[in-house]
């Protein structure tokens, strides 16, 4: 265990062709301390992925979408100095991911889907170890399902700390004393061997719990944009990178919507005091944001996420002025389902909360179940549409002003739901989405421009 271990995770776009992969290799052996590198599959490749396992399709469209795949991997391994070298492996794997296509679209099966979706990764780190090879330092393509240890929760898997911990120790840890080792992002397994992975953008996740597991110092999550804004540049044209975030700070804003991290990456790097640099890895020169455990800052406002996709659920009971234990019940069953809720609003009468529900996912399933089970005891009604707009910050129930500026720059909009008070580092507002970016920019004009 190495004190200056840094893990470098490279997402989608980093590594979405050759000269984006040599932008990445060259980060990676500027730096003697990173010894592991995990990555994304090339952008696009999950998406790709996700509608073949998702969607239904005939064996005509499951070909179109795999020769759309096997163009993306193509064109990267023709750029290589020597292609000979991966093709037979690569040829292998693209093999392996038809016949995954055929077989899930009879059969249905999770783990199918989850292996079906783990290609991408499979692929990308095969490539990028021979990049880094050609820039002369030894590489290895290491599996890193003999390792990152999960439960059987196909498509949301949870990872076995203590498992991937002396995994880790005994079978990484000596890899990366004679080679830079690259791994997958968002893959794992559970206790049968059988593939799993970790929810979409899980790759931040994977560097973070790796880090955690080998005591790094530095985790790196390299992307397109030079660290974490103020609000997502593609929102708020004069978004601008912030240099520092707390923890803290760092997880409300990747739960609320800042899609630049995943929402656990942090837990793993909090546990273990790991440093962790978000950085372009087009323009490394430009710096990016550091996210540690001390700030010299701590603002009230620091910046405003989205998240998209979120339904309201009300749950009615005619009875609930008398019915004790109604609010515990609906809630034991969200909990049942492992949901989350972050907005709820009560009156005497009903209760309100919102759900995520991005398409094609494992929540968009367990909302529906746990929507039916709540409808055996009592009135739903589910309405769509709707974002979730949140300002992250550091005492914000107790800073002066803050608030009112807040709802002073949204003032002409519909709220449907609004959240603060109960922690101090969010104030969240359930808006219509058709609304969302124009109240995302109103409050960054307000609140940093
Ligand atoms: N607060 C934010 N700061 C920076 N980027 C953000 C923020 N919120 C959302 N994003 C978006 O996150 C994107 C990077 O995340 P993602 O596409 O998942 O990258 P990767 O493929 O490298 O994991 C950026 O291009 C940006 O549009
Ligand atoms: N490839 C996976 C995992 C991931 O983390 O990707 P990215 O780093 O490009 O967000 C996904 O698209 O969900």
């Amino acid at each position: 265990m190495s004190k200056s271990l840094t893990i470098a995770k490279f997402g989608g776009t980093s590594v979405a062709n050759y000269a984006a992969m040599q932008n990445c290799a060259r980060i990676v052996v500027n730096n003697t301390a990173t010894r592991i590198v995990v990555v994304s599959a090339a952008a696009g490749v999950t998406n790709h992925l996700v509608s073949l396992a998702h969607t239904p399709m005939t064996q005509e469209q499951i070909g179109e979408v795999c020769n759309a795949i096997v163009a993306i991997e193509m064109a990267i391994v023709d750029s290589l100095a020597e292609p000979a070298a991966v093709l037979p492996k690569l040829n292998d794997l693209l093999d392996e991911m038809r016949e995954l296509a055929y077989h899930e679209e009879i059969l249905h099966r999770d783990d199918l889907k989850d292996q079906l979706l783990s290609m991408g990764e499979r692929m990308s780190s095969l490539l990028f170890s021979a990049v880094i090879a050609e820039q002369g330092q030894p590489a290895i393509n290491f599996d890193v399902r003999k390792v990152l240890r999960t439960d059987s929760e196909f498509g949301e898997a949870v990872p076995q700390l203590e498992e991937i911990s002396a995994l880790s120790q005994r079978l990484l840890q000596p890899e990366i004393e004679h080679a830079i080792v690259v791994t997958q992002g968002f893959v794992g397994a559970d206790e049968q061997g059988k593939t799993t992975t970790l929810g979409r953008g899980g790759s931040d996740f994977t560097a973070a719990l790796l880090a955690e597991a080998l005591h790094a110092e530095v985790c790196e999550i390299w992307t397109d944009v030079a660290g974490v804004y103020t609000t997502d540049p593609r929102i708020a044209e004069k978004a601008h990178p912030l240099p520092e975030l707390s923890f803290e700070e760092a997880a409300e804003m990747a739960t609320f919507g800042a899609k630049v991290l995943h929402p656990a990456t942090m837990e793993p790097a909090l546990r273990k005091n790991v440093k962790v640099f978000v950085g372009s890895s087009k323009a490394p020169e430009q710096g990016g944001t550091w996210i540690m455990r001390d700030c010299e800052h701590e603002p009230p406002y620091r910046a405003i996420t989205r998240r998209k996709d979120q339904v309201m659920v009300t749950v009615k009971t005619p009875k609930m002025m008398y019915a004790q234990g109604f609010l515990q019940q609906v809630f034991g069953i969200i909990a049942k389902h492992r949901l989350s809720v972050d907005l709820v609003t009560t009156s005497e009468i009903s209760v309100s909360f919102t759900l995520d529900n991005p398409a094609n996912s494992v929540a968009q399933r367990l909302n529906k179940e746990t929507i039916a089970e709540l409808e055996t005891i009592c009135d739903v009604n589910v309405e769509h549409g709707f974002d979730l707009v949140t300002v992250v910050g550091n005492h914000m129930q107790t800073a002066k002003g803050v608030s009112s500026k807040i709802f002073a720059a949204v003032s002409q909009y519909n709220l449907r739901m609004i959240c603060f008070g109960a922690n101090p580092h969010n104030l969240s507002f359930l808006v219509n989405e058709s609304d969302s970016a124009d109240i995302v920019q109103h409050l960054h004009k307000a609140l940093f421009e």
